[in-house]
């Protein structure tokens, strides 16, 4: 990443409360040169040039870590070149991570960079979400997406792997409060309900973010 990109990210990341050190700098200087070369060859992210991938893709992914802690056991649905889930790894390293998209070469892309940066706690399982309770047989206590589907369908396939106490996480744009809105009757058919929802400015370009977090009843 050019030293633009490396202070969009140390910058940006701090607004959101979450410190960059030198070293992780370089970690994720490494994701987005994996992920820049590997675009090349197949499509992995619209997202290619150095600012953006730190603007859009990395600091943006790390607006979550207010809502996620470093011993949670964390979903993240239809994650495709491994966002938000990868940043996550990379600032919590005791965060237990499985990622799932129906797209094997994403997967593919995910343990690769995944293996390079050392996370060890982290898995990229090639599924639809549909099929999700059939393949993980296991339970999560944070379920998060970015943008991925409506907030009901995603809850419908997020809910067979949610634990008791644990919540659902939908990142949305501009608009988000009112989805959150619209989708509170469905929710409350599968005995859930949004229990937060937090809008923000993404640092820099101020663009409008919204994180929906949807619990049991
Ligand atoms: C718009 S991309 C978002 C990727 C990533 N979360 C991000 O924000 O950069 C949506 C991703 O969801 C995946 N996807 C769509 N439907 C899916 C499903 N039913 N099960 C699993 N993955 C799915 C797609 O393959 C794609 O990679």
């Amino acid at each position: 990443m050019n030293a633009l990109a490396c202070r969009i990210l140390q910058e940006g990341a701090a607004e959101l409360g979450v410190a960059i050190s030198d070293e992780l700098l370089a970690s994720f200087s490494l994701l987005a040169n994996e992920l820049q070369k590997w675009n090349r060859k197949i499509n992995l992210t619209a997202i290619t040039g150095d600012e953006e991938i730190a603007l859009k893709h990395f600091v943006d992914s790390l607006a979550l870590c207010r809502l996620v802690s470093g011993d949670d056991e964390l979903l993240d649905l239809g994650s495709g070149g491994g966002f938000p889930v990868l940043p996550l790894a990379l600032v919590f390293p005791d965060l237990t991570a499985v990622s799932v998209d129906a797209v094997e070469k994403k997967i593919i892309f995910q343990r690769h960079a995944a293996r390079l940066l050392g996370c060890r706690r982290f898995e990229a399982v090639h599924a639809r979400g549909e099929d999700l309770p059939r393949v993980l047989g296991r339970r999560f206590n944070r379920i998060v997406s970015r943008a991925f589907s409506d907030i009901p369908t995603f809850a419908r396939m997020a809910l067979p792997l949610l634990m008791p106490l644990g919540t659902i996480i939908a990142m949305k744009g501009k608009g988000g409060a009112e989805e959150a809105d619209a989708a509170r009757g469905p929710l409350a058919e599968m005995g859930l309900t949004v229990v937060r929802v937090a809008e923000y400015r993404l640092p820099f370009s101020g663009d409008a973010r919204t994180l929906i977090e949807i619990g049991f009843y």
